[in-house]
């Protein structure tokens, strides 16, 4: 009766999907057996795929699935769609979508150098040239204004070959410029059928944008992301290619400011992370190096002085050790620097805030307090290794990581998937819609175990804020004055014995 119903369901649930009847018991029913037997039809994934990217869920069907994820744990992951999409990848060379030569494809990096980036675009030329015979792909030349004010290069897999050896990206890249228009009119004009854009949140906030104006327009065009971020800053996915290159290069400085504090009396290594808004290097790298007393990253705020702030805890390290490193993100503290240092809030052409360099106030202020207020004679050596972390080619996971990314970007292009990010999800991979990657940033979460594992592989305080330990301390006082008060009050009773009770006659008795 149950397979009947199921059948029945599974045959009519593409003309649901299709007049975009919203219908909870047929994505109930999709949904089961998607989960329970993995053999949702192509047709099926299509269409539950369109519907999710062009609509999004309802609140109503969001509670379904999580219900769903609730009950089959083995499948829990933390945005709804990506679990219903990671199926998706598996697609049959047999059932593309596009003709090879029927391809022109194009590729373009933005924002910031990340590793892995010339590793994304060789396998992407790699796909379409090798997996599916598509000859025609260009490179566009620097970032997102390259579509329509620069030169293109033609990609080849001779002239991609080696290029995963170097760092950077072969294409260029840049902040800002991003003109919706011209950048869609671009790929009207040469006649472009799929676009694969890799990187960071703004790029993804780009991407988003170029696919509605693709959609308006009415194009036969794919436009699919691939999430690129040293900072590990892009939500959803388990992590962003670069990351993992990144947080080793960066033990490498930690390294050294371990050998530096070593070798001389009260010696500080100090060491400035990249993590604009997100501490994740700064996190990951502390962990994993161990020869690190403390970690300061964006979402967690600290102060300097007086008790619990971080001159007390140097000065701590400093007696018990005689060194110590400390490794900051460069967002860190900028409420602080913000106060010493009064400067009109810039913007990058991105519209990225830019930051004040923490590490050069950071160590200024340590030379200043144990200089004048300490009188205790310090040493400080301040690595600022940012740039050349970012600029080294990937390591052997995150070139592995690269290059599932892009064949499973353009699996999902060939296939005709549009306006999708390929990531990892909880180990998967998947085709995220745009709306989801782009929705918010992903940030350390300070009340989570990994910081709590930080804290506790480190020993540093939490830097809880003077304000606040004032407060807790008042707060404290006035619980102990009631806690007194009401004990006073418990005290009454015993002070004045009832004599009634049984337990006085025994003592009365004992007395007597
Ligand atoms: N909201 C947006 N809409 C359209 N385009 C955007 C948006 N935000 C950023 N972009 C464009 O995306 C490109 C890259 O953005 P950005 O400089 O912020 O880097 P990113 O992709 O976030 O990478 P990262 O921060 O990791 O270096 C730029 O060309 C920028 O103009
Ligand atoms: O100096 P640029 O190239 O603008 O990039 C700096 C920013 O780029 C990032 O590395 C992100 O790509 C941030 O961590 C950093 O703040
Ligand atoms: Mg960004």
């Amino acid at each position: 009766m149950f397979l009947k119903m199921f059948l029945i369901c599974l045959i009519i649930s593409p003309i649901f999907l299709h007049i975009r009847i919203r219908c909870k018991t047929i994505l109930h029913i999709l949904l089961l057996s998607n989960i329970l037997f993995m053999w949702m039809t192509r047709y099926h994934k299509r269409l539950l795929f369109i519907r999710i990217v062009q609509e999004g869920l309802t609140s109503e069907e969001l509670d379904l699935v999580k219900r769903y994820v609730f009950i089959y744990p083995m499948y829990q992951i933390g945005i709804v769609p990506a679990y219903n999409l990671h199926i998706l990848w598996v697609i049959d060379v047999s059932q593309v979508y596009f003709e090879s030569d029927e391809v022109y494809a194009c590729i373009v990096t933005c924002g910031g150098l990340c590793p892995g980036l010339n590793t994304v675009i060789r396998e992407i030329v790699y796909s379409l040239y090798y997996m599916y015979g598509v000859k025609r792909v260009l490179g566009i030349d620097g970032g997102y204004r390259g579509f329509y004010a620069k030169n293109t290069i033609a990609l080849t897999p001779k002239g991609v070959n080696d290029i995963h050896k170097r760092g950077g990206t072969v294409l260029g890249t840049s902040r800002g410029g991003h003109d919706t228009s011209k950048i869609v009119d671009s790929i009207q004009d040469r006649g472009i059928n799929q676009v694969y854009i890799i990187g960071g949140d703004g790029t993804q906030k780009g991407a988003s944008v170029i696919y509605e104006e693709v959609r308006r327009r009415g194009l036969k065009v794919v436009v699919a992301g691939i999430p690129k971020t040293i900072d590990n800053d892009i939500p959803v996915i388990d992590r962003s290619f670069g990351f993992d290159t990144a947080v080793e290069e960066a033990q490498r400085a930690i390294n050294a400011a371990h050998v530096e504090a070593e070798s001389s009396e009260n010696c500080i290594g100090l060491v400035k992370l990249m993590g604009r808004y997100s501490g994740f290097i700064a996190m990951y790298a502390t962990l994993a190096s161990r020869d690190v007393d403390c970690c300061l990253i964006p979402e967690s705020p600290f102060y300097l002085e007086g008790h619990g702030g971080l001159f007390e805890y140097i000065e701590t390290r400093l007696k018990e050790n005689g060194h110590m490193v400390i490794v900051i993100a460069e967002g860190a503290g900028q409420d602080l620097l913000a106060e010493s240092i009064r400067s009109a809030t810039q913007q990058d052409a991105s519209g990225n805030k830019l930051l004040q360099d923490v590490g050069l106030w950071l160590s200024q202020k340590i030379k200043d307090h144990f200089a004048k207020e300490k009188k205790m004679p310090i040493n400080l050596k301040y690595i600022d290794p940012t740039y050349m972390i970012r600029a080294v080619p990937s390591n052997a996971s995150d070139n592995v990581y690269c290059t599932l990314l892009a064949q499973s970007c353009v699996h999902g292009a060939m296939a005709g998937y549009t306006g999708y990010t390929s990531g990892l999800v909880n180990g998967r991979q998947t085709y995220i819609p745009f709306y989801r990657i782009i929705e918010k940033q992903h940030h350390v979460v300070i009340t989570d175990r990994m910081w709590a594992r930080l804290l506790s592989s480190t020993n540093q305080p939490s830097f809880m804020n003077p304000k606040d330990v004032i407060e807790d301390k008042k707060e404290e006082e006035l619980l102990t004055q009631i806690v007194n008060e009401d004990k006073k009050e418990e005290e009454l009773p015993t002070k004045i014995p009832d004599i009634s009770t049984e337990d006085n006659l025994v003592k009365k008795e004992i007395a007597a």
